[in-house]
C-alpha cells in the first residue's frame, strides 16, 4: 500500500507520562527541544493528533516563527470518528489547511477543513495514510495523544519513534506515551530498533525505528 513516512513525535515524563492526571497539558520539552519539534514540523508534509488532543490542549498544529522562520505550514490531520471537533477549535483557524478524518457513523457538518471519511467505528488509518498519500503528503508527523500513538504502532504504521524524555516525573494513572490494552503476552510486545540516544538540553532524545521494510520517500 502506498502511504506516506510516519514519524512519531512526543514528550514524557521519566515514568512514561505525557500529560498531567486528567489530560491537562504539560510542558515538558524545553526551548531547546521545541525548536527540534518546530523544524521537524516544518519538515513534514502533515501533522496528526486524536480528537482528545484537540479537546484537552486546542494546539494550533502550526510551525512557530520564534524556532523557525518563514516555514511552510504542513497540513493538519485530526482524527475525530464522530465529527466533535468544535468549530472555534484553534486547529480550524485559517492559518493552514487542515483535515478532519472522521467516519461513515459520523453526522457531517460544516468545518473549515477538509472532511475525509474513512472507516466505520474509529477512523481506519491505513484507508487514511492511502488518501493523504493521494492528495501528495509523503510525511506524517504523529505528535500523540497515547491513544493514536497506541493505534499507528499496534497496526504496524510507523517507520520512526522520537521521544524526548523531560527531567521531571508526573505519576499516578496520567496518561502515557502509549495508551490502549497494551500486551499481554510476549508476543504482542512491540520491539523498537534503536537509532539514537543524546542529552538535549535538560533532557534527552530517545529515538528508534519500528518497521524493518524499506517504504517508498
Ligand atoms: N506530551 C506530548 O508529547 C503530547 C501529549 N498529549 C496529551 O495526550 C492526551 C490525549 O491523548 P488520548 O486521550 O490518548 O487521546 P488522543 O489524542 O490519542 O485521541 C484519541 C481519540 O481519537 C479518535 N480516533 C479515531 N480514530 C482513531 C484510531 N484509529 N486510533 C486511535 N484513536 C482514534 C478516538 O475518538 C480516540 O478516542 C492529552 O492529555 C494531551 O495533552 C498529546 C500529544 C502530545
Ligand atoms: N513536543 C511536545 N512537548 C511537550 O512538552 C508537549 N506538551 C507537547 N504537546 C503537543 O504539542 C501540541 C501543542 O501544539 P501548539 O504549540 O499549540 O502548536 C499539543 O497539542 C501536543 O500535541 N509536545
Amino acid at each position: 500500500m502506498d502511504r506516506p513516512k510516519v514519524i512519531i513525535n512526543a514528550a514524557m515524563s521519566v515514568d512514561g507520562k505525557i500529560a498531567l492526571v486528567g489530560g491537562k497539558r504539560i510542558k515538558i520539552s524545553d526551548e531547546e527541544d521545541f525548536k527540534r519539534v518546530h523544524k521537524m514540523r516544518a519538515s513534514v508534509d502533515a501533522i496528526l493528533v486524536g480528537i482528545n488532543t484537540i479537546l484537552k490542549d486546542d494546539p494550533k498544529l502550526t510551525v512557530k516563527e520564534k524556532y523557525v522562520a518563514n516555514a511552510k505550514n504542513p497540513v493538519r490531520v485530526v482524527l475525530d470518528s464522530k465529527l466533535r471537533i468544535p468549530k472555534n477549535a484553534r486547529v480550524l483557524n485559517s492559518i493552514a489547511k487542515t483535515i478532519i478524518a472522521t467516519t461513515e457513523n459520523a453526522k457531517i457538518r460544516e468545518l473549515n477543513a477538509e472532511i475525509v471519511i474513512c472507516g466505520k467505528d474509529k477512523v481506519d488509518l491505513k484507508c487514511l495514510l492511502n488518501e493523504l498519500w493521494k492528495r501528495g503528503i509523503k510525511s506524517v508527523m504523529v505528535e500523540g495523544g497515547g491513544t493514536v500513538i497506541s493505534s499507528f504502532l499496534r497496526e504496524n504504521l510507523v517507520d520512526e519513534l522520537n521521544v524526548f524524555v523531560g527531567s521531571l516525573v508526573i505519576g499516578g494513572g496520567a496518561p502515557s506515551l502509549v495508551e490502549g490494552i497494551g500486551a499481554k503476552n510476549e508476543n504482542e510486545v512491540i520491539r523498537l530498533k534503536f537509532l539514537e540516544c543524546k542529552p538535549l538540553g535538560s533532557g534527552i532524545l530517545l529515538r528508534y525505528g519500528v518497521r524493518d521494510e524499506d517504504i517508498v520517500e
